[in-house]
């Protein structure tokens, strides 16, 4: 573990000033680690291995004047370090120094409560209730059962919650399932809609406005949300991508990724591909970390997690909150939920929240919890762990009648006896919420959105303007950095997973087998004719159905580009216009495919512009096909709900497309399905393609009576028939006088809305109407907050 630690860049790990003046071992992480006392006092500071916590108060004052000392007789100046320095604390530690100025408000002080914080999340009697529907209330002849106690109409999730978070700390949420810990983290994270949420929450006293939250914060999920064929680098090197500022040269990107993987202990997983259902990949618990890697990658300001080590082993998820509490002492604000923490996990957590039905019933250090409970009657047994105690405890008393109300009342004394009305520990930011965003990017933090200006001057520049949501843009890279890294990862995907290709460009090349087969050489007898439009019609419309795989693609990232998006990773024109120039080459390899194995096999006309033409016709059904699905893929939420919707409607767009019925014959209440069928203009363009040379014949002599009961007569019968035909007609027609030319045949079908050309532009178009569509169902179904 102290090898891990070493590696550790988050740390100051270089010995302290003291250290080095005193000749003292190195403090840090060791130090607590070392030491898991939870029963302190939290305001004492146990700064070094060897120190006794005698004054606090003094150590610290004492500890951060010579620090100071130190660090003018280093540097010769009285100029502060900007680098963060931290002195170690039971239950936590903080930052030293933010800036001169916070300094010098650390010195004043000393202890952690009542300290000016650099950021100080706050949030004040937070409520969020949602409407609760009765099993089956939606139908309206069901009748409650007698018993059935009358649920009431509202369920308050949240109720009353106050306390605050602050910047070098953990904040730990903790609770029995379905306490509302993931609620209160969603509350925190602007993740609920404003007007469902009421109280406050603020960040050094004012409210935050969304973008700028986007940038400077980052939330897990407890969910892993991770494309399955990255591997673990590749897949943190794309966050860098997304995440950090784009004033930053690719290899300190790398070298971020590459500190990352270590903090994570993911040095033997970096080259596995994350895996799935069908693909070996990483363990579950590597999976997790690299979620939260994911998410962590830029050192956020803010960090929200919900329930970061779940599913992890109890060295992962040490591990893991080893690397939080890294990131809270560099200057960053924590809060996250949790289940049960182990002893390890307790030692670096710093302010509790325990839930119980969406009530706080304790809010504190760790090291308060045990005269807590003593003091409401159920002390801790020595050796317990106090968390494990005091959620057994809600957990019982939770089965009781009267529920945890009077632990939740002790609390809410306990806050007024110890920490007074605000029950806000004091902790006043010493600054704005702008100057100390500035200073954390002064102290390295990268703000991903930062315009390229703030972040290098800030970097290394104390005097650098604060961000505003106005100085931070919205989106870390312009639009076709976006479109390059996109394309790059859809790319990456696509051939690590080929089988989807051959499996549809095998499909492909079974119907056009089998469609060259069935209508091999065609004639150009009436019978030729029939079979030929038989043959368009088919040949057309498989081409939507085989389209159809579009569907599962987005459905399978939507909640990837949910998690992206919901911090503005990338633009979502950005996302759809990646995706289509990488899936556009598979269309035209599918376009050929199926062009080569049918138009010469049946005999279609045109010769090589023909071919062409048809090449050109298959292409655009292809593009048209695979825009519809990728279309619903953003309006159905399940594939199971998509697949119907997308066989019946191309169902419905071959019954309209003029094959079945011709345009002229069906109803005018119908008349808008054939214009809008996918089908018509696709198969209107082949028939023109194929009937449109006026030269040819279709129909001569005789061969108008194919298709009729007069079909069945000697032939001999019906060139008599013909000819009493034309006599009493008064016209010439021999057995070789072409009745029915090629246009003609389109007149008959009813083929006379567009020409060929327009009907392949028509066919394109929808192609992009729908990925249009696709893009608006994206920005209108995208929106990551609770109601
Ligand atoms: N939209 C909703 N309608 C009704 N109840 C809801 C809704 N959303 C959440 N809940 C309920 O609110 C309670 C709190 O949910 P929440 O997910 O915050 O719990 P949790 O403490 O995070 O649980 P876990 O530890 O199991 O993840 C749960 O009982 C849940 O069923």
């Amino acid at each position: 573990m102290s090898r891990f630690v070493d590696k550790l860049p988050l740390f100051d790990r270089r010995p302290s000033p003291m250290e080095e003046a005193e000749g003292l071992p190195r403090s840090g992480y060791l130090g607590q680690l070392h030491h898991h006392q939870y029963y302190q006092p939290h305001s004492n500071m146990l700064p070094l291995e060897q120190s006794p916590p005698t004054s606090t108060k003094h150590t610290s004052v004492t500890l951060a004047q010579l620090l100071k000392r130190v660090n003018d007789a280093r540097s010769g100046s009285s100029t502060p370090i900007s680098s963060p320095r931290y002195t170690i604390e039971l239950g936590g530690s903080k930052p030293e120094s933010v800036s001169s100025e916070s300094d010098d408000h650390h010195s004043d002080d000393g202890g952690s409560e009542g300290q000016p914080r650099a950021l100080v999340l706050k949030f004040t009697d937070l409520t969020y209730s949602v409407k609760q529907r009765r099993k089956g209330s939606c139908l309206p002849f069901r009748r409650a059962a007698a018993d059935e106690p009358e649920l009431p109409a509202m369920r308050t999730l949240l109720d009353g919650i106050s306390g605050e978070a602050r910047d070098g700390e953990i904040m730990a949420v903790l609770g029995a399932s379905g306490s509302g810990k993931s609620t209160l983290i969603d509350a925190l994270a602007n993740r609920i809609a404003k007007e469902s949420l009421h109280g406050s929450v603020t960040i050094n006293g004012e409210s935050i406005d969304s973008n700028l939250l986007k940038v400077i914060s980052a939330y897990v999920r407890q969910e892993d949300l991770l494309y399955p064929m990255l591997t673990v680098e590749e897949t943190l090197m794309f966050a860098a991508e997304f995440r950090l500022p784009r004033s930053l040269p690719t290899r300190e990107k790398k070298k971020r990724v590459k500190e990352l993987i270590d903090q994570l202990g993911l040095k033997r997983a970096a080259n596995t591909i994350i895996g799935d259902e069908g693909h070996r990949g990483v363990s579950g618990g590597e999976r997790r970390r690299v979620s939260i890697g994911v998410d962590i990658i830029h050192n956020p300001i803010m960090l929200f997690l919900d329930e970061p080590t779940s599913g992890l082993d109890s060295t992962s998820a040490f591990m893991v909150v080893t690397v939080l509490k890294a990131i809270a002492q560099s200057g960053s604000v924590v809060v996250m939920s949790i289940h049960q923490p182990s002893y390890r996990i307790l030692g670096l957590l710093d302010r509790l929240l325990f839930l119980s039905r969406g009530k706080t019933v304790y809010y504190g250090p760790p090291s308060e919890l045990p005269p807590f409970f003593l003091d409401f009657g159920k002390p801790i047994p020595d050796n317990e762990n106090p968390t494990e105690f005091a959620l057994d405890l809600i957990k019982e008393m939770e089965t009781e009648t009267e529920g945890t109300k009077r632990l939740a009342e002790h609390n809410a004394a306990w806050q007024l006896k110890h920490h007074g009305e605000g029950r806000g520990y004091g902790g006043k930011p010493g600054m704005s919420l702008k100057e100390a965003i500035s200073a954390s990017i002064s102290r390295g933090k990268l703000v991903s959105g930062a315009t390229d200006g703030t972040v290098s001057v800030a970097a290394s520049d104390h005097s650098a303007p604060p961000p505003s949501s106005s100085s931070v843009s919205k989106f870390v890279n312009p639009f076709w950095i976006e479109m390059g890294v996109l394309t790059r990862r859809a790319f990456i995907n696509t051939k690590r997973t080929p089988e989807v290709f051959i499996i549809r460009l095998a499909a492909v090349l079974v119907t056009g087998f089998i469609l060259a087969t069935i209508f091999w050489r065609l004639d150009e007898s009436p019978k030729g004719v029939q079979e030929r439009l038989g043959f368009f019609a088919i040949a057309m419309s498989t081409m939507y159905y085989t389209c159809s795989d579009a569907l599962p693609v987005f459905l399978s990232e939507r909640y990837i580009f949910l998690r992206e998006t919901a911090y503005n990773a990338y633009r979502r024109s950005s996302y759809v216009l990646s995706h289509t120039i990488v899936g556009f080459p598979s269309l035209v390899v599918l376009s050929f495919a199926f062009a080569l194995t049918t138009f010469f096999s049946v005999g279609l006309a045109g010769g090589v512009n023909g071919f062409f033409y048809f090449v050109a016709i298959v292409l655009a059904s292809f593009w048209a096909g695979s825009g519809f699905a990728t279309f619903l893929s953003g309006v159905v939420t399940h594939v199971m709900l998509g697949f119907p919707v997308v066989l019946s409607t191309l169902a419905y767009f071959l019954l309209f497309s003029g094959f079945f019925i011709n345009r002229d014959r069906i109803p005018r209440y119908w008349l808008w399905f054939h214009y809008i069928s996918l089908v018509k203009y696709p198969y209107e363009a082949v028939m023109q393609n194929e009937f449109g040379d006026p030269t040819r014949c279709f129909v001569r002599g005789v061969q108008m009576f194919d298709n009729t009961p007069l079909a069945a007569l000697p032939a001999a019968v019906k060139v008599r028939v013909l000819q009493s035909m034309s006599a009493s007609l008064g016209v010439n027609i021999g057995t070789g006088t072409c009745i029915t030319t090629g246009p003609d045949f389109l007149k008959q079908q009813a083929i006379t809305d567009f020409g060929k050309w327009e009907c392949l532009w028509i066919t394109v178009a929808w192609g992009f109407l729908f990925r249009i569509l696709f893009y608006i169902s994206l920005l209108l179904g995208s929106r990551n907050k609770r109601r």
